[in-house]
């Protein structure tokens, strides 16, 4: 399992990066649990991490604004990113979450360092009012997206598995194999979660509170990447 680590600038990028992470994730928590970061920042992180690893960048947690997404994907990707993600936060039906996603994957299939796009929906989904990630694998594998994801909406301590249950998780990653895709699994995760994390197998592992040492607004530490990195071998 890979592990995906989402520091907010270049020093906590190096921290995730000799800490053992296989994904940088450029994010912005001040704009939400996907907020997106400046495109300075996103290419000083790919200048620090260079080829070693690729970076990620978070486009932002999106309410129907199809063309505004497409625009942020491609605008990650020029600044270096070799992930875009989009949080599906406020999108009511499955025609809304296509046309978002559709409308990515076009928009940066031409370019010459095509990204991965992952498509992000949230377990708390029932709070913030929007799509079931559920039905997530089937959408993007329609609209071309290469990951599909879960994490929280709402960075309060909640993890995911408070709102989806290791069976409901289980049927996530499996129906997204099934579909040609990989998945991610995020959502204030904690040591505890690890055995569960193995049974259920998502391709990635996303985190930040849980390397910070539990409040997601402090700094990312080396060591406790390290710890993560270890237990998931
Ligand atoms: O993409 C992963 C998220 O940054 C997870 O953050 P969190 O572990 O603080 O919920």
């Amino acid at each position: 399992m890979k592990l995906l680590v989402s520091p907010i600038n270049n020093e906590e990028a190096i921290s995730a990066l000799k800490g053992g992470a296989d994904i940088i994730d450029v994010k912005n928590p001040k704009e939400g649990s996907l907020g997106a970061n400046f495109p300075g920042v996103i290419k000083g992180v790919k200048d620090t991490v260079g080829k070693q690893k690729p970076i990620s960048a978070a486009l932002g947690d999106f309410n129907y604004k199809p063309g505004t997404a497409a625009l942020a994907a491609y605008g990650a990707a020029a600044a270096g990113a070799d992930y875009v993600k989009i949080g599906l936060y406020d999108i009511q039906t499955e025609e809304q979450a296509y046309e978002m996603l559709a409308g990515i994957t076009e928009a940066v299939r031409t370019m010459d360092n095509v990204p991965k796009v992952v498509a992000c929906a949230y377990s708390d989904y029932a709070r913030i009012n929007s799509i079931d990630p559920a039905l997530l694998p089937a959408i993007g594998a329609k609209a071309g997206v290469d990951l599909v994801m879960v994490d929280t909406g709402v960075k309060d301590g909640r993890s995911t598995f408070e709102f989806l249950n290791e069976a409901q998780l289980k049927d996530f990653v499996e129906k997204a194999h099934a579909n040609g895709l990989e998945t991610a699994l995020a959502g204030s995760i904690k040591f505890d979660d690890i055995e569960a994390i193995k049974n259920i197998k998502p391709d990635i592992l996303g985190v930040r509170g849980i390397v910070c040492g539990g409040d997601r607004s402090t700094s990312i530490k080396q060591e406790l990447v390290e710890q993560l990195r270890a237990r998931l071998s």
